[in-house]
Order: C-alpha cells, then sequence, then structure tokens
C-alpha cells in the first residue's frame, strides 16, 4: 500500500515534468534577477566559486564525471571539464537533452548562450575572458555521451553506459528536490544516484532549501520538495556518504521573485564510504 503511494508520488512528479520547457526554464533562472554575473551577491557568481573550489582542491580526481539531472544546462560542469577525461551528460527530459546536443554540436539553435559563463569560469581558473573558446572546445572534446536518467529508479541509467566501477565524482544541481515528491522520494533518490558512484569517490551536490514549488515554464507549477539542511545531511549519512563540506546561500530579497518560494542554496561536497 505504502509502496503504491510513493509510485504514484514519483509517477505525479514525472508527468508534471512533461510540460517543462526548456527555452522558458533557462529564460527564468538562468537571466537576472535570478542569474547575474554581474553582480557579487548574486547565487551564480557563489555556485561557480563552489564548484570551481571543489574541483580544484586536489581531492577530486579520476576519469568519469557523471551530472545527473542536467536539465539544459552546462554551467555545472565547466569547472569539471578540467579535471576529468570524460563527462557524461544526463536529464531525465528528451527536450533537454536536445538542447544540451544543440550546444555540442555547435550548429546553432541553442537557447542559450553560455559564453559569459565560460569567460567567468576561465577567471576563476587565472585565465583571460578570452579563453572561453578553448573552455568551449574541452567540454565538447569531454562530453562522452547526453543520455536519459531516472533518480527514482534502482538502476538510474541504462547498465552499459558507466564502467562497472562506477564514475569517479558525481555532480547534481537542483533535479533531487525538484523531482521527488517527498523527503523519503529524495532520500531513496540519493542512494540511487550514489549506485553509480564508486567507493571513495565524490558527490557535489547543490540544491534549493525551503523550496515548495517553483514555474518550470509558464502555467507549470512544479511542486518540490522544501529541504531543510540538517534533512539534507541526514539523508546523506542514511546512503553512506561523508560529509565534507555543506556551504549555505541565503537568498536576498531581489532574487525573492514570483516564480518559486526557495529561502536559500545548499552546496555540499561529500565522500561514497
Ligand atoms: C530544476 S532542474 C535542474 C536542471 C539543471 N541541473 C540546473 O542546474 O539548472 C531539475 C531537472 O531534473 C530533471 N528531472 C525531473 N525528473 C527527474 C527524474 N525522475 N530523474 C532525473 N531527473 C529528473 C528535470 O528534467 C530537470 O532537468
Amino acid at each position: 500500500m505504502e509502496e503504491k503511494g510513493a509510485e504514484n508520488g514519483v509517477a505525479a512528479m514525472a508527468a508534471i515534468w512533461q510540460g517543462v520547457d526548456p527555452a522558458a526554464y533557462l529564460q527564468n533562472t538562468y537571466t537576472p534577477p535570478l542569474a547575474d554575473l554581474e553582480r557579487k551577491d548574486n547565487l551564480l557568481p557563489w555556485v561557480l566559486a563552489c564548484l570551481h573550489r571543489a574541483f580544484t582542491e586536489g581531492d577530486v580526481s579520476g576519469e568519469l564525471l557523471v551530472d545527473i539531472g542536467s536539465g539544459p544546462t552546462l554551467y555545472q560542469v565547466m569547472s569539471g571539464c578540467e579535471v576529468f577525461n570524460k563527462v557524461l551528460l544526463t536529464d531525465f527530459l528528451e527536450v533537454n537533452r536536445k538542447e544540451l546536443k544543440s550546444w555540442f554540436q555547435d550548429e546553432g539553435g541553442c537557447s542559450m548562450d553560455w559564453t559569459p559563463y565560460l569567460q567567468h569560469v576561465c577567471k576563476l581558473e587565472g585565465r583571460p575572458p578570452s579563453a572561453w573558446t578553448e573552455k568551449a572546445a574541452k567540454l565538447r572534446h569531454v562530453i562522452m555521451d547526453i543520455v536519459h536518467v531516472d533518480v527514482h529508479r534502482p538502476q538510474p541509467v541504462a547498465l552499459d553506459v558507466l564502467p562497472s566501477a562506477g564514475a569517479d565524482c558525481l555532480v547534481s544541481c537542483y533535479c533531487l528536490e525538484s523531482a521527488s515528491p517527498d523527503l523519503a522520494a529524495f532520500t531513496r533518490a540519493l542512494g540511487h544516484i550514489g549506485r553509480l558512484l564508486r567507493s571513495g569517490g565524490h558527490l557535489l551536490l547543490i540544491g534549493t532549501l525551503g523550496m515548495s514549488y517553483y514555474f518550470g515554464a509558464p502555467g507549470v507549477k512544479i511542486p518540490t520538495v522544501p529541504v531543510n539542511a540538517a534533512q539534507v545531511c541526514a539523508s546523506l549519512k542514511e546512503n553512506g556518504y561523508t560529509l565534507i563540506r555543506l556551504e549555505v546561500y541565503t537568498l536576498p530579497e531581489y532574487m525573492k521573485v514570483s516564480h518559486h518560494d526557495a529561502s536559500g542554496i545548499f552546496f555540499v561536497k561529500a565522500i561514497k564510504e
């Protein structure tokens, strides 16, 4: 009975997600006021700095980086592509995978120009912004594939996609809390994606705090799990991750816009036992 309820919750979420439009999502989420590279107090420079630091501290290494629930975005692998020779992008929705493929194939038709993001990450790396063309080429070179993922399945990606030892590092941004109907499903999903990671591999997890909804497109209201930092830590522990660092960004008033009700963002660096 309980299992059936959980399945229904997950199925209801999957149905809502089908209405999401990548162009609207990018416009809402990755342009000012939510994303503003010109403002030092903005979320986006904070996120890019967290990722840059995590990937350059020296403890994260290996061959394969997997991004879980990439959506139509690329900022989350712009630091990691300098460390890993292979990067696998994944998303639940065909429309998002198509958006990523348009960028990957570099034939135009993308909803988003990632140049300012690439330039910003180059600056974090101590390179001139003009090095963005090299970074874009590097990213295209290391992306090995863009595949379907479902974090609610015990085996989230097709069996033949990953080496049997698993990935060396997982990154996942704003996926688990926005794809899960409740905290129990969030925790289970964290366990499912952990099966893709080798022992001793790192997890870099970014998510919203206290968010109960956001709009994925005009009129498409997505209910989300309003987690707090203590719940995230408990879910990590339950799934055999050891926390290295948790950082919290509190959303300033100007970022509290009508298409979401988040109070903050968390960044986690953890290691799988
Ligand atoms: C809020 S978006 C985040 C996208 C991107 N990572 C970012 O940082 O903007 C959440 C993503 O989760 C994906 N998603 C929804 N249901 C999912 C599921 N069951 N398994 C994996 N991903 C799912 C959506 O397609 C969407 O791209």
